[in-house]
């Protein structure tokens, strides 16, 4: 047990916010992720063992999150808006804290030191984990036309009850980035410690483990730990809600988790991820002793839907965004495609635009220019068609764990094909490269991007949440002639056009996302594969995220060619191709992941899409980018 003496407040009171406040800026100062989880491990021991009803809102805090992705609340107020709430709290001018941001690039900084500046008149209650998470989900969920001044003045009064450090951490919990290298991933490794460590109170430990925990054997200890950590991940990506999680993690042995979460009609699970592949050959490598399937790999939207005992479906994106109210025909076509025996479920499929008429796929292009939320069934024009490919839960059974082959029966045996409007995705279980190839080609001819290719029996084809596996490899067309795959990456800046592109960007500089950092690093500049009217399009579209400087979380090269005129927020998302990727002196992307000082570049890029799917810390990652390098690097030996 820790000693609890210590701390700042009582067992049973509630947990003060300058407690994570503390471990926070220590986070910040350290480097090694093994210190990292043991100074949140620590903190969070603290809370279970005083006041474990707060530890839900330590741990939402700690994630920078409010509520579950599918309940779509998300924070990132504009620097506008903080900016006057803390002129406001601290009696200073705009203009003065403007010049203060210009020099030290931080607004969570600036903050604190205007707090520090300002007389207190008296001493404010202090802040609480559970406050502060109330608060600021308020401020997320207010909308309407006051809204702009009620979040100032809601921003205003916690910028007046916070203190010290607190100041930075709340501007940075507003603006929706914390940038102390606090993964969540962390965050779960350090959760699921602190658990096996800080037994709760609450929980009725089983003998066996009573007997670990008394043991004064550190390496028990360790493996238990070890042990929750990998428990609670999986977990966390078939149910991702804490709200769900942590109660029973206060209340049950850890080793008893997974028979109590699992995945649940109505909570998006996080979808399995492909590998992807340089061709055939390449598939017939990796999967030289497993029999496997080839499946067309068509180019929509990823759709996950569910349907709850109650008969309520609805439809997420790849993205756990709710995307119900995008697809009211989907929904009303569902009772026709299920059987009647059918209760609940969760089906894995892809949205794809279809003329009926024609009986064909219509490109991806099409599916975007319909309607993102509240659409009526009446007035849509782009029919849908549903490719199911897999099935993850049936009538209260959780089907993750089966085989594919198994998976892809049920999936058969329970639904109904509705001509023009659900399908199974075409799948062929051919074996080798000409059968293959032909499979392909004709995906290609069909309109699909190329093709899906799965193992079918045992435990290496089971559906792995969260997790881009390798019994999934994707083959598209494109390989062919370029690289593995493309990229998905956020603009964050543009250059103002020239000649034939006056009046509107010519080139943007797209960056990709570090997940240990939380920065964006600038990747390549782009100015291909922009049609006029796109240009047009996005010169209007970027207009309400210009903002006036770089974000301190930007790491581009400030060499005259390359410095934008104007920089954008990081929310819109690029599909891009390229040649390759080399080595760049300039560009940031995946410094110090191949090359102790230069980052990766790519070369030739182009747009193939703009991207409403993936959110940008959902764009490729650095390690993506540097794997993508050494890829490219081995096969071009
Ligand atoms: N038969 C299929 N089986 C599985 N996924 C399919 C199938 N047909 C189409 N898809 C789509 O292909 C996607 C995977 O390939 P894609 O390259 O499009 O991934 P992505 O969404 O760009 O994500 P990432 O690049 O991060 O893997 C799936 O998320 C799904 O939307
Ligand atoms: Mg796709
Ligand atoms: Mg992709």
């Amino acid at each position: 047990m820790l000693d609890t003496g210590k701390l700042s407040w009582k067992p049973g009171q509630p947990v003060p916010y300058s407690h994570l406040a503390t471990m926070f800026e220590k986070v910040e100062k350290e480097s090694k992720r093994l210190e990292i989880i043991s100074l949140v491990t620590d903190c969070l021991r603290s809370v279970i063992e005083t006041t474990p009803e707060d530890l839900l809102f330590c741990v939402y805090l700690c994630v920078n999150k409010l509520a579950p992705a599918h309940e779509g609340v998300e924070l990132g107020i504009g620097d506008m808006i903080l900016k006057k709430a803390l002129a406001e709290a601290t009696g200073r001018q705009v203009k003065d804290i403007q010049s203060d941001y210009d020099k030290v690039g931080d607004l969570g900084t600036v903050a604190m030191k205007s707090r520090s500046t300002q007389r207190v008149m008296f001493a404010a209650k202090s802040l609480t984990v559970q406050t502060l998470h109330k608060s600021l989900l308020q401020i997320a969920k207010m909308t309407g036309k006051d809204s702009g001044t009620l979040k100032k003045d809601k921003i205003k009064s916690l910028l007046v009850a916070a203190k010290g450090i607190e100041t930075q951490f709340i501007v940075r919990h507003l603006q929706g980035k914390m940038r102390i290298g606090l993964a969540e991933q962390t965050v779960l490794v350090a959760l699921a410690h602190s658990i096996a460590l800080s037994v709760p109170q609450g929980t009725k430990p089983n003998k066996q483990i009573l007997e670990k925990v008394s043991c004064p054997c550190f390496l028990n200890q360790l493996i238990d730990s070890l042990q929750a950590a990998e428990t609670l991940r999986e977990v966390y990506s078939q149910l991702p809600c804490y709200d769900k999680i942590v109660p029973v993690l206060l209340k049950e042995p850890i080793n008893n988790l997974p028979l109590n979460c699992y995945l649940q009609p109505g909570i998006p699970v996080h979808p399995m991820l492909a590998h992807p592949t340089k061709g055939v050959s390449e598939v017939l490598d990796r999967f030289a002793d497993q029999t496997f399937t080839c499946e067309y790999k068509y180019d929509g939207e990823r759709g996950q839907i569910h349907m709850t005992p109650d008969g309520t479906v609805r439809i997420f994106s790849r993205n756990s965004e709710d995307n119900t109210s995008k697809y009211p025909d989907l929904i009303a076509l569902m009772p026709k495609v299920i059987k009647e025996q059918t209760k609940s479920f969760i089906l894995d499929a892809e949205v794809v635009a279809y003329d009926r008429e024609t009986k064909k796929i219509l490109p991806f292009q099409v599916l975007s220019t319909r309607k993102r939320k509240d659409a009526n069934e009446d007035t849509i024009t782009v029919q849908v068609c549903l490719f199911a490919f897999d099935i993850l839960y049936y009538n209260g059974d959780p089907l993750i764990k089966r085989s594919f082959h198994e998976r892809r029966e049920l999936l058969k045996s329970t639904f109904t094909e509705v001509e023009g409007s659900f399908a199974f995705a075409k799948s062929r279980d051919a074996s080798d490269t000409e059968e293959i190839l032909a499979f392909l080609n004709d995906a290609v001819a069909d309109s699909c991007e190329g093709l899906m290719v799965k193992t079918l029996f045992g435990d290496s084809s089971t559906y792995e949440p969260a997790q881009r596996s390798h019994k999934w490899l994707k083959v598209k067309k494109d390989y062919i002639d370029g690289m593995t795959d493309s990229l998905d990456l956020v603009p964050i800046g543009a250059f103002f056009g020239k000649g034939k592109r006056t009046g509107v960007y010519g080139a943007f500089l797209l960056a990709c996302y570090n997940e240990e950092t939380e920065d964006f690093e600038a990747i390549c500049k782009i100015g291909t594969g922009i049609s006029d009217t796109q240009l047009k399009e996005f010169y209007d579209a970027f207009e309400p995220i210009i903002i006036s400087e770089p974000k301190s979380y930007y790491q581009y090269d400030d060499s005259p060619g390359l410095l934008p005129n104007v920089w954008f927020e990081p929310k819109i998302v690029w599909e891009v191709a390229a040649a390759d990727l080399s080595i760049s002196p300039k560009h940031k992307a995946a410094i110090g992941l191949v090359d102790e000082s230069r980052g990766i570049a790519l070369r030739f890029p182009r747009l193939v899409r703009v991207r409403d799917d993936k959110g940008p810390e959902q764009a490729t990652s650095s390690t993506q980018v540097a794997a993508m390098y050494r890829n490219q690097a081995v096969i071009g030996q």
